[in-house]
């Protein structure tokens, strides 16, 4: 399933919701605009892009003479793509590059660690991952099962160890394989507990300091946040909080397939300015794509 159909067919919601806003008979009035933010809104984009972006679309219609359903709907979808911000290079291919993967509970770190080590193992590159996730033994025992099907090596530590210096070994095993790159995944944890992310803040800095120090010359760092889509505008409040505590490099949504109204990816894009590396589109090892901001904006708008 190519990157639009796997997404149109999970942002079916916020699709819809537009569909109806689009379906107007005649002039396009002022309940046409009013309609149109509403369910901007609704769909999680948060008040103040929705209202933005039915303004600038406005402006648009007015100067460009768009009247027709059609007409809006490919400048909505034109407009929403804008918002995103375009990736400088790709974290995961261009190595040697060490990504760590935080996030709340159930969020699907492990799951995408897995997923982005199938994927990157099959082009080529030399994996290895590292399990810092020393609070849920199942955590463990389900990247074990990855890295096995990826054919990647797993470093772990028993439950309970230190996951800074689980870090540490990771890339000291990755020196030593000569690893293009190294995928953590930490623990879940709450943004809410300060204590909890002081402790992800001090694996973070760890990890970069080994990082400096490889046999190969220094190796980029990378923090990504994997957000839940369908938490909705909590997603934007642990994007705030997270970057704060870490200073985030990237995002990844997951889970877009499901009920998520997409709108939130949206939110967190434009408000931190961050870019989106991939998107979940599943659970299984080829649900993950690279985030395209245009096809995700034609999918979220239905334009065909
Ligand atoms: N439908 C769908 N399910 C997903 C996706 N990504 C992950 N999941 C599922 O979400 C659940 C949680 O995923 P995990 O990868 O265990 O989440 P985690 O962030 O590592 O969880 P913690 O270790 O508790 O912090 C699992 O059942 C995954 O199969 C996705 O893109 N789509």
């Amino acid at each position: 399933m190519g990157f639009f159909e796997a997404l149109s067919r999970g942002l079916e919601r916020s699709r819809e919701a537009l569909n109806e806003v689009f379906y107007f008979g005649g002039e396009v009035d002022e309940d046409f605009w009013e309609n149109l933010e509403d369910t901007l809104v609704m769909g999680d984009m948060g008040a103040e892009i929705s209202m933005q972006v039915t303004d600038d679309l406005r402006d648009e219609a007015a100067r460009r003479n768009l009247k027709t359903a059609r007409q809006l709907r490919g400048a909505l979808a034109d407009r929403l793509s804008q918002v995103f911000v375009q990736p400088d290079g790709d974290i995961f291919r261009d190595t040697p590059s060490c990504v760590l993967f935080v996030g709340i509970n159930g969020a699907g770190k492990t799951t995408t660690v897995g997923k982005i080590a199938s994927d990157m193992a099959h082009r080529g590159k030399k994996v290895v991952i590292g399990s810092a996730d020393t609070f849920r033994a199942a955590a463990i025992e389900q990247l074990d099962v990855w890295g096995q099907r990826a054919g990647v090596p797993v470093v772990k530590r028993e439950r309970g160890s230190d996951p800074a210096s689980v870090c540490y070994d990771v890339l000291d095993e990755a020196d030593r394989l000569g690893s293009d790159l190294v995928l953590i995944d930490t623990a879940g944890r709450l943004h809410t507990s300060p204590e909890l992310m002081r402790e992800l803040a001090k694996v973070v800095k760890v990890t970069r300091k080994r990082a400096e120090q490889m046999k190969r010359g220094p190796m980029a760092v990378h923090v990504v946040l994997v957000i839940d889509s369908a938490t909705g505008q909590n997603g934007l409040n642990q994007a705030l909080e997270f970057n704060d505590a870490l200073g985030l490099d990237g995002i990844i949504m997951t889970k877009l397939d499901g009920t998520a109204k997409g709108g939130i990816a949206l939110a967190v894009a434009s408000r931190l300015k961050l870019p989106i590396y991939r998107i979940g589109v599943g659970e299984s090892v080829d649900d993950l794509q690279e985030f395209d901001a245009h096809e995700f904006a034609r999918a979220l708008v239905g334009e065909e």
